[in-house]
């Protein structure tokens, strides 16, 4: 059997990091860089693709890293990529606030990874996206807002499924899933 190919995913999330692993286990080996990034404000996309270049730099070498945004489909495409500040200054219950005045509760959980080749290499970006609506939070606290997403179609939230079941729905497992289809295509083509 060929040995796994190894990717080097820089976060600084280790609850990101362990689902990665876990989604990936037996089919890439995930090494981890634990680096807290700079991030510049933009699309998903713009943010994704700059930290990338910036771990690429930082590791002298080709490397993964994602960035992870929660957009209330009301609010257009906000908070979006800024979901981390919205999070950390208002919490679970804060959040749900912020649509009190909307009928639409309903938000999309985006998954942005980057994988860049190296320093001075353009990265190249996947996306995964998981519909959903926000609910007063249940289930453990324990990763960011897990516990107010709900994934359309399921009574749960993410906080309270089982982790194999969020880790084959999440936005996460998408945008994972088009990064492996594009390794494969790319190993096919190398032989
Ligand atoms: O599946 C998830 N379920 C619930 N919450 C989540 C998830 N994934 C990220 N999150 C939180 C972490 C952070 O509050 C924000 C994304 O911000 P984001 O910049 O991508 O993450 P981060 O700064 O923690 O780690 P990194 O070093 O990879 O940038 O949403
Ligand atoms: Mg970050």
């Amino acid at each position: 059997m060929p040995a796994l190919r190894t990717l080097t995913f820089v976060t600084g999330n280790a609850k990101k990091l362990e689902e990665v692993c876990s989604i990936l286990q037996g089919v890439v080996n995930v090494v981890s860089h634990t680096v807290d990034l700079t991030e510049i404000q933009g699309t998903a996309e713009e943010v994704a693709k700059d930290k990338c270049r910036r771990a690429a730099e930082a590791l002298n070498g080709p490397c993964i890293v994602e960035d992870t945004g929660l957009i209330f489909n009301a609010m257009g495409h906000l908070p979006g990529p800024y979901i981390k500040w919205f999070m950390e200054s208002l919490g679970h219950d804060g959040l749900n606030r912020m649509l009190v005045g909307f009928g639409d509760k309903s938000a999309t959980a985006t998954c942005t990874f980057a994988l860049s080749n190296g320093p001075g290499t353009e990265p190249i970006i996947f996306e995964g996206r998981t519909l959903g609506e926000i609910v007063q939070a249940r289930g453990p606290k324990v990763f960011g807002w897990d516990a107010v997403f709900q994934p359309q179609g399921h009574d749960q939230t993410y906080a309270e499924m089982p982790k194999e079941l969020k880790n084959t729905l999440s936005h996460r497992s998408k945008a994972l899933a088009l990064l492996l289809q594009y390794l494969k295509d790319e190993d096919n083509m190398a032989h």
